[in-house]
Formats: structure tokens, sequence, C-alpha cells
């Protein structure tokens, strides 16, 4: 065999390969043009075309991974992996799938030109993968700093049963926390009383549940903790006398000095690297989890959709930088609108999603016009420009989980296609006439597979 042969037998061989591969395996030049990819990248990239074609991996992924082009971009070294099991949320990708569909995208470059994306459906191995950590965190919780604890009995509300010196010495609360909720140990905003019960409720299911963030104590001052919550074993009552119901125990736990490896390891994997709000994967992960609640326990759940007007005017104006600038201010407000226990997220390139829980329609578009009012009447100082910029917004609500996440986003998305067809800087709420109406363009790519 001579070398032509050779090489061609190589390129048949490595076409072959490429052609039967269990993942989907692109080949891209360095802008993301797609040169070559196999049967099943076509299928799993296929549902989020804008218009049917698949010429660019960058295009076609936009909406899911908006960070993609700026990675690569970004991305110094002359080969090396740009990024490495990236997860990409597609709800309503695919029509039939109730459950929400996780791909992963492995992206090499491989020389100066030429990049290669290794992707695949990984939804199985996520949902496995997020047990794990639930029980990674139970150990640490267990293992770890076994002095430094206080230990909370509830009753079956979640008020607090009694006090000990424990309770007094994480959170510097007397005997007066005695019948008050265990809330008093959450900022005030991170916990409706819905969720207060949804985290008994989760104990008792599965056995404990655990969750870490900011906390409160008695005296307003804040310290990072995680607090679990086990079920005890029902008592007997006394003869005669009403079951005392369940009981809990709540072990809360001052870990402020691992605060920053933790909120590190949770920007990472959950946070935008442009805004620094929630990206989409951590916005679909906790709507997923708020709304299968509110199933169980109906409550309404709110989310509005919000979008920055003429936005491609301000990048044709003022450069890139200049959009990604406003981005960041404009997250900056929706940090400053929402509670603590609201969701803001950064869900597609200049689209904004926030979840609401036990929150309904008339009370989110009160939110979602002070939101709007305080976007127009700020200005933001770019390389000596002064750029005013406004947002619509969509919002709709669920009374109960029943549709999840992808009705919920669809509906604020046709509100806000309403609110940009009516002349933008609006808030506009879902209501039934809009049910067969276009969703504003984000949500359009998603949909239209
Ligand atoms: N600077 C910057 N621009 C982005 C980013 N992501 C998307 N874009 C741009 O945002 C623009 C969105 O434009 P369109 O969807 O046409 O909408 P629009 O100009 O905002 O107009 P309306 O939404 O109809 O008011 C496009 O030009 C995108 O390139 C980003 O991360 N940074």
């Amino acid at each position: 065999m001579d070398d032509t042969e050779q090489l061609r037998a190589e390129h048949e061989a490595l076409i072959q390969f490429l052609y039967l591969a269990p993942v989907g395996l692109v080949q891209a030049d360095i802008d993301g043009g797609i040169v070559m990819m196999n049967p099943i990248s076509a299928q799993l990239l296929m549902p989020l075309s804008r218009d049917g074609g698949l010429d660019n991996l960058f295009t076609a992924l936009e909406s899911v991974a908006p960070e993609l082009r700026h990675l690569c971009s970004g991305y110094a070294k002359a080969a090396g992996k740009i990024c490495d099991g990236l997860h990409l949320h597609l709800n309503a990708g695919l029509p039939g799938k109730k459950a929400p569909q996780i791909l992963s995208l492995t992206l090499l470059k491989l020389d100066a030109r030429r990049l290669m994306a290794v992707l695949d459906d990984v939804t199985v191995q996520v949902r496995r993968e997020r047990q794990l950590r639930q029980n990674d965190a139970w150990l640490n919780a267990i293992l770890t700093g076994i002095t430094d604890y206080a230990l909370v009995g509830l009753d079956a509300q979640g008020g607090i049963l009694e006090w000990n010196e424990s309770i007094g010495r994480v959170t510097g609360y007397g005997a007066d926390a005695v019948g008050k909720p265990y809330s008093i140990f959450y900022p005030p905003d991170a916990m409706t009383p819905e969720h207060l019960l949804d985290r008994l409720r989760d104990a008792g299911k599965d056995g404990w549940n655990l969750d870490e963030g900011k906390r409160t104590r008695a005296d307003g001052s804040g310290f990072w903790g995680s607090a679990m919550i086990a079920p005890l074993p029902e008592r007997e009552p006394p003869c005669g006398a009403a079951p005392e119901g369940p009981a809990y125990c709540l072990i809360l736990r001052d870990i402020t000095d691992k605060r920053e490896s933790s909120e590190r390891r949770r920007r990472e994997a959950f946070g935008d690297y442009l805004t620094g709000l929630a990206n989409r994967r951590a916005f679909f992960e906790a709507a997923e989890q708020e709304l299968q609640r509110s199933n169980a326990v109906p409550r309404p759940t709110a989310v509005i959709a919000i979008d920055a007007d003429h936005f491609k005017a301000i990048n044709d104006r003022h450069g890139h930088p200049g959009g990604d600038c406003v981005l960041q201010h404009l997250a900056a407000i929706l940090g400053e609108t929402f509670r603590e226990v609201d969701v803001v997220a950064r869900i597609g390139g200049e689209e904004f999603a926030v979840l609401l829980p036990s929150t309904d329609l008339p009370r989110a578009a009160v939110v979602a016009e002070r939101l709007r009012s305080a976007v127009a009447s700020e200005v933001v100082d770019f390389e000596g420009a002064r750029i005013r910029y406004t947002v619509s917004a969509g919002v709709a609500s669920l009374a109960d989980g029943e549709g999840g996440i992808d009705l919920l986003l669809k509906r604020a998305d046709q509100a806000l296609y309403a609110a940009k067809r009516a002349g933008r800087n609006r808030v506009e709420r879902w209501r039934p006439e809009l049910a067969g109406a276009p969703v504003h363009q984000a949500q359009g790519d998603r949909d239209a597979a």
C-alpha cells in the first residue's frame, strides 16, 4: 500500500469511527463552522437549530450555551480542552419529552484552526450525580466539626420545641426562640412558609434533608451554615393523649470557614461567567425542584422572562464590551430587586429569567414593573458614553406544578413577545388568549424543534 492509499484508508477508518461512535462528534473550524459531524450529533443538535440547518456549532448552541464563543476566543493555549463536560440544559427542545434533557459538551482545540466537540446525552447520569452530591454533603456534615453544632428539636410544623446551650452558642438565641419557626435562623426573605414545610416533608420522605447557605444569628449578623433536618422516630403518646405527630431534629452548623471553597464550587457549576447570576443549569434545577414540590402541595409559582430591548443596536453602537457592560448593569439591578428566595438567572445571551416561589401573577407583575421602571431610570457609563436602555418582561404563573417549567417559561416568553410587540419597555402578563401566540425568539429557537 503506498502512502496515499494508506492515508485514504486511515481517513476511511476515521470516518467510520465518527459515524459509529456512541457519542456525538463534531469537527468544526475555530469560528464554530461545522466541517463534519456524525449522526448522533445531528440528532442532538437538530432540535436546537434556528432554521433547520446546522452550519455553525456556536450558533446551534447559542440558546443553551451563550458563553461558548467567548470561552473559545478567550482560550489562549495552542491546543487543549476548552471545556470539559459542560452541561447544556434543554427544556422544551424535544417534543414529547417531558423531562428536561441535559447534554454534556466537551470542546477540544486541536490546533489554531480546528475544534472537535464531543456531545453526549447525560440526563440520567446527572440525576444520579445529584443524589450522590446530597450523600456527599450529608457525610461531610456528619464527619466534620462534630463539636460545633446547634441541636434543635422541631415539632411537626417546624416550630422550635426547646432551647439548649448549643442553640445559644451557634445562633445567640435565648429561650425566646422556643415556639418560633426554625426559619428564624435564615435571612428574612430566604425562606417562604411553604419552603419551611417542604424541607420537613422531604426529610420525612428521604430520611434527611440538607441545605447550605446564608444563616442569621439573633443579633442579625450573618454566617455561612449547613442545616440538616432528620425525622425522629414517632413517640407513643401518653395514654389517652392525642398523638404528638412526627417531630424533627435540626442540626445547624457554622461552616463559615468552608464558605469560600463551597461558594467557588457552586459558582463554577451554577454561575454565569459574565454576570455572576445563576446560570441556565441552576435555573432549571431550581425550577424543577420548586414545581415538583408545588405539584405535591399546590401553591403558585411565577416566572418573569426579561429581555433587553434593541440590544443589537447597543452592541452595534458601543461594541460587544459595551453590550456586556449593560448586561452586567442589568444583572446588578435584578440582584437588588428580587428576594433571597427568588432564583435570578441569565438563561440566554440577553435573556434573563426569575423564578418566584409562592408568588401569584399579580404580585409577580408588580415586581416586574418595579424592575422595568428601575432600569428605565438608570444610565450606564461606558468608556465616556452614557448608555440608556430599557427592558421588556413577560410574567406567568402556575397555581400548581402542573405543566412544569416548560409550560411556565413558555407562557412567560409568550407574554414577553406580547410586550415586545406592544412597543417594548413594558410588562405583560400571560393570559389565555396568548396560549397560541408565538414565544419570544430565544424560546422560539428552542421550541422550533
Ligand atoms: N454584548 C453581548 N451581546 C450579546 C450576548 N449574547 C447575545 N448578544 C447579542 O444580543 C443581540 C440580541 O438581538 P436580537 O435578538 O435581535 O434582539 P434585540 O436587538 O434586543 O431586539 P428586541 O429583543 O426585539 O428588542 C444579538 O445581537 C446578540 O449577538 C452577550 O453575551 N454579550
